[in-house]
């Protein structure tokens, strides 16, 4: 029996590098929203697939073998293989499952795994003990590591939290870095009064040399990369909405496993008010989560919620009144890191990766929109409204 598996497992490796994952692409299609990946850049992938380190596994095979069909020929379009040839039949169902992917963002896909199978076969060990952790660059984010929690605290609370490009960078480097800690559970949280008052808007104030555009380039490109390290976060993943939440600290809450918020919170995503549009993939998980009508309210209108209402909806997984939150919030957060890690983990992975390729696809198209909004006369007027402080939201 264990010769028949090891004979079928040989042939099955072999079955996917004889594919054409590793053949290089020719006469595909070309151009697409401006934010997916290019042509070139899903040639570069192909190739760096070669170089690889590290064998990624059956798993990640199949899924860069269906990626790579859907972005060259799009939706599976062969007759299934018979039952009795499981390679072929394991590879087609696998491509089938992508559905109606575009080729674009399948192709988008393929890139960012690549690269993130690339970046973990460098990364120089699996384990980062908390003492070997590289401290963020500014005090405006705090990273401890306690009782099997790891803490990213959002640390500006003269204002409210607000998210600068360092922190954004600060928070995927502290995510990296608590993806392979020892802890068992990370936990996002803010310092003060507020959570999370979102995007800082006087991060679109510092324009580069290439102007307008290439700050909205920019920050679609980092707004991508923050999204997809929640989208990939491994472990459990915890929000303690300390007090109110806006924007982008809203929409990301649909990637976290577990939501926690005193009384005292409220949840705001004023999109249309700021001549934006919905990110964090709460596009799609908003809808899923509470229904589409709920949702449209929230992301179209930005009706705020009340942390109880939230609660409703299925955003927050439990209110607890202010005066007590922090010691109920923390004892439960205690108990549960003494959880068995594996089993947390593996749980994890078991809930969310059907989702995983999905949330890929709408974080690139969310990011692609907004890098037009960036650029749209409603978003600077907003903007400069604010900044002006003629409007509070
Ligand atoms: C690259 C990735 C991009 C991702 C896209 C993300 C999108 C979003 O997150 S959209 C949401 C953006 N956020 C907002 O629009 C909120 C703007 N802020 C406010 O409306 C208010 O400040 C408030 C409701 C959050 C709080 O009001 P209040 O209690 O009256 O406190 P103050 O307004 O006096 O705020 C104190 C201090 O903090 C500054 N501040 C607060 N939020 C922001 C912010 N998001 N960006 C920049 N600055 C912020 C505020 O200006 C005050 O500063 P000082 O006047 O210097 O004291």
């Amino acid at each position: 029996m264990a010769g028949l598996a090891g004979r079928f497992a040989r042939r099955w490796c072999s079955g996917l590098l004889g594919s054409p994952l590793q053949v290089p692409a020719l006469g595909l299609h070309v151009g697409g929203p401006a934010m997916l990946a290019s042509q070139k850049d899903f040639n570069n992938a192909v190739s760096q697939v070669k170089l690889l380190k590290e064998d990624p596994g059956n798993e990640v095979k199949l899924k860069l073998y269906a990626l790579y069909k859907q972005a060259t020929e799009g939706p599976c379009n062969v007759p299934k293989p018979g039952m009795l040839d499981f390679i072929n039949k394991t590879k087609w169902d696998a491509w089938n499952a992508l559905g109606s992917l575009s080729k674009e963002a399948a192709r988008q896909n393929y890139v960012d795994l690549v690269s993130r199978l690339s970046a973990s076969s460098e990364s120089p060990s699996p384990e980062a003990p908390a003492a070997d952790r590289k401290q963020p660059e500014s005090d405006s984010l705090v990273v401890t590591s306690e009782d099997g929690i790891t803490t990213i605290r959002l640390n500006r609370p003269a204002k409210k939290n607000a998210l600068t490009t360092q922190m954004y960078h600060d928070i995927i480097a502290a995510l990296q870095a608590a993806s392979k800690d020892e802890s068992a559970i990370t936990v996002l949280t803010g310092s003060g009064d507020y959570y999370c008052s979102g995007n800082d808007l006087t991060n679109f104030t510092h324009l580069p040399a290439g102007g307008l555009e290439e700050m909205a380039r920019s920050a679609a490109a980092l707004l991508r990369d923050f999204v997809n390290c929640f989208i990939d976060f491994p472990k459990p993943l915890v929000a303690v909405v300390n007090g109110p939440a806006v924007g982008i600290s809203v929409t990301i809450l649909g990637l976290f496993d577990v939501v926690y918020a005193t009384d005292r919170a409220s949840f705001h995503t004023p999109f249309s008010h700021l001549g934006q549009s919905p990110e964090g993939c709460s596009s799609y998980t908003f809808p899923k989560i509470m229904g589409s009508s709920k949702a449209a309210e929230m992301l179209l209108f930005g009706k705020k919620l009340t942390a109880q209402e939230a609660c409703a909806q299925g955003l927050v997984t439990e209110v607890f009144p202010d005066g007590t939150f922090q010691k109920e919030v923390w004892a439960r957060l205690k108990a549960y890191s003494k959880l068995p890690p594996n089993a947390m983990r593996i749980s994890k992975q078991i809930i969310r990766n059907r989702e995983k390729e999905k949330l890929h696809a709408v974080n690139a198209e969310e990011s692609s929109v907004l890098r037009e909004r960036w650029q749209s006369d409603e978003c600077m007027n907003a903007i400069a409204s604010f900044l002006s402080r003629k409007a509070k939201l």
